[in-house]
């Protein structure tokens, strides 16, 4: 059946199986999505992160042409959700945020009459995942718990093998063990060749499985992120020897001059005092951390951190609006950047 939809998907540029234009949804005066441009390449999982009420349910349900955009362009599979919406959910299988099933059959049944539903419908797939979830089928889903309900809604969606997932919050009222199991799910349709879109606000689960990211504030598409990129990024806390001179207007001067090898490596750097007890530092590298390391051996650090970089640091100066930290590494002649917070 994956072949047959595939086969149809009459796009200019199979790379891309979903593609967005300034896409743009207006309540009023009030942009729930504004001017959203974004590609997801076919084979990936790509995640949508943002806090509570960034746009990620709208641009959701703007590519799948449950809502009509106030301006720019989509396309999904090929098609304009704006337009053929139906090609689009023939290709497309979406777990909502509010997943509602009919509250009078039981999990068997359910299963059964989405799996005959859909085009890409595939009864087995949707038991198997059922039986992957450990969930009991022969519960009517009225008398199902918020969990079950949510296991449920997942084996319709994961039945279908349409080349598109779309999943807003999958992993919401999971317990961890049904989580790690769902994460294993979404690995498996891309080795499949399927792709996944999914949003959570679980930064590991998105670490875990995402190999791009978007992250959405107010409306806005304000970074896009290759978790690869992300994974080579480091931050190094340590304590500067209390000893150590900080020239009051040239703090950085404290740690000398970066070799020139390694200036493209060296993302950030912040002293900031303790007190009696020196400075810290913290400095953020990018790509391969080893030629890095005998430069920071030589300074005189003591209590020294490494740690990767993560998405929570992202996430945070997405979330309060800092320029982006992420990409271009910037330094000068000095460590860039430096800051005294006194
Ligand atoms: N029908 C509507 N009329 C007016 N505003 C709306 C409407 N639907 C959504 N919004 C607003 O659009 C913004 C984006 O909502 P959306 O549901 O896309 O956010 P979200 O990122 O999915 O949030 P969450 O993480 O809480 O699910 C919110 O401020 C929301 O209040």
């Amino acid at each position: 059946m994956l072949a047959n939809i595939d086969s149809t998907i009459h796009s200019n540029d199979l790379d891309h199986i979903v593609q967005t234009t300034e896409l743009t949804k207006r309540y009023g005066n009030f942009a729930a999505l504004h001017r959203c441009s974004l590609e997801v390449l076919r084979g990936e999982i790509f995640g949508l992160l943002g806090p509570n009420g960034a746009g990620k349910t709208t641009l959701i349900r703007l590519l799948l042409g449950y809502l009509h955009r106030t301006s720019g362009e989509a396309n999904v599979a090929g098609y304009d959700p704006a337009c053929d919406s139906v090609e689009v959910r023939r290709r497309v299988a979406y777990l909502p945020g509010d997943a509602r099933l009919p509250r009078h059959m039981r999990g068997r049944g359910v299963l059964e009459f989405f799996a005959q539903m859909h085009p890409c419908g595939d009864v087995q797939r949707t038991l198997d995942v059922a039986n992957r979830l450990d969930l009991d089928l022969s519960r009517r889903v009225a008398f199902m718990s918020t969990g079950m309900r949510q296991k449920l809604a997942l084996a319709v969606v994961f039945g279908p093998r349409t080349p598109l997932l779309i999943l807003d919050e999958p992993t919401a009222n999971l317990d961890p063990s049904v989580r790690g199991e769902v994460l294993s799910l979404v690995l498996s349709e891309r080795d499949e060749g399927r792709t996944v879109m999914f949003s959570s606000h679980v930064l590991s689960e998105i670490e875990q499985t995402c190999d791009r990211v978007a992250f959405l504030r107010r409306g806005e598409l304000v970074r896009k992120l290759v978790m690869e990129d992300l994974f080579q990024r480091h931050r190094v806390t340590a304590t500067l020897n209390p000893d150590v001179f900080i020239p009051e207007h040239d703090p950085s001067a404290a740690l000398g001059e970066v070799p020139s090898d390694l200036r493209g490596q060296i993302a950030a750097c912040q002293i900031s005092p303790l007190g009696t007890r020196g400075n810290r530092v913290q400095i953020d590298t990018a790509g391969d951390l080893s030629p890095t390391l005998g430069w920071l051996a030589s300074l005189p650090l003591h209590h020294v951190r490494i740690e990767p970089l993560g998405l929570h640091s992202v996430y945070e100066a997405v979330h309060l609006g800092q320029p982006d930290m992420s990409s271009v590494p910037q330094v000068d002649s000095r460590v860039a950047a430096s800051e005294v917070a006194r």
